[in-house]
């Protein structure tokens, strides 16, 4: 039984709001990668691991990939593409809805460098009549020879059990990278800043950008059941941290109650969240100013 397990890793790239972490995390089953109907919020590559009897599949969110307008840009590129080598196979996504575009054109040119297999997976086929869908699928087929084309619903989870049954008979024989139960092997740490920013981005819509950035300074057990974090948003302008604020510090309390929601779903244990906002330029002041703009979210 040993000998017939199969396992690899799988990249997913396509332009940004596809729908990469919502497929990610309806597959792992838990809210690991941040969602947000804003394009280009996954900054760091998350892994999700599914693990079934049989078989066992690593997931690699790789951010949206576009166009590099400069040298960070041909860096990203770049490690785009050595991954792209190295994984055992790439699950290229796009939007039933939107259709071809420029950016999906830069992304078949990438893929004609690399050597593993892609599957085109055509996300939100919810949004969209069978006619246009066929229209696309004939498109696609004219433009790279894909291991197989598959139409899913990410959201609503059409077809995906279909695309994983695919996926895993194209997967070598191997190990299991991972236990049964770890569905992430990033720490805890990076997962519950990344659940807060989403909550800033959620809440705070187009006014703070996405540069905006959460630490984690503290988590603590205090008890089997109760975690005790404290965490600070570092903006760039002082105008961003009136907005995070809010009137009576709104807004902070809001993100803070919804975050702290979100991560006693994924800890499984009740929660204690002290959220702070701070400017990049006084991070260093950080301990003077604490109690200045600090709330407490289990007093809410
Ligand atoms: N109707 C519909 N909406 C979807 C589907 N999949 C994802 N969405 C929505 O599309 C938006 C973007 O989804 P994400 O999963 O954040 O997209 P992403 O590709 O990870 O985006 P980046 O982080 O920018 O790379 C969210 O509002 C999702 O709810 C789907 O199958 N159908």
């Amino acid at each position: 039984m040993e000998n017939n397990f199969k396992s690899g890793f799988i990249a997913i790239i396509g332009r940004p709001n596809v729908g990469k972490s919502t497929f990610l995390n309806r597959v792992v089953g838990q809210k690991i990668a941040i969602m947000s109907n804003k394009p280009q919020t996954t900054r760091n590559k998350i892994q999700g691991v599914l693990t079934q009897d049989d078989a066992q599949m690593v997931f690699i969110d790789t951010p949206g990939i576009h166009k590099p307008k400069h040298r960070l840009g041909d860096f990203m590129v770049k490690i785009a593409e050595n991954t792209l080598n190295e994984v055992d196979a790439v699950l290229f996504m796009i939007n039933a809805e939107e259709g071809y575009g420029k950016g999906d054109q830069y992304i078949l040119d990438l893929l004609q460098k690399i050597h593993s297999p892609v599957f085109l997976v055509i996300n939100k086929i919810d949004l969209v009549h069978p006619h246009k869908l066929l229209d696309l699928i004939a498109q696609y087929k004219d433009k790279y020879d894909f291991e197989e084309i598959i139409p899913i619903s990410a959201l609503q989870g059409n077809n995906v059990d279909n695309l994983l049954g695919l996926l895993k008979d194209h997967l070598p024989q191997g190990p299991q990278y991972y236990p049964a139960n770890q569905v992430t092997d990033h720490p805890e740490r990076f997962i519950i800043s990344e659940l807060i920013r989403e909550k800033v981005l959620e809440l705070t819509r187009e006014e703070v950008p996405h540069s905006v950035a959460v630490v984690i300074d503290s988590i603590e057990k205090r008890s089997s059941n109760a975690i005790y974090l404290q965490a600070t948003i570092v903006t760039e302008r002082k105008s961003q941290k009136g907005i995070l604020i809010g009137k009576q510090g709104t807004m902070l309390k809001n993100i803070g109650i919804k975050a702290r929601k979100d991560i006693e779903s994924l800890l499984g244990t009740k929660v204690f969240l002290e959220l702070w906002v701070k400017v990049k330029a006084d991070w260093r002041n950080k301990q003077s100013q604490l109690n200045e703009y600090g709330f407490r979210m289990d007093e809410y």
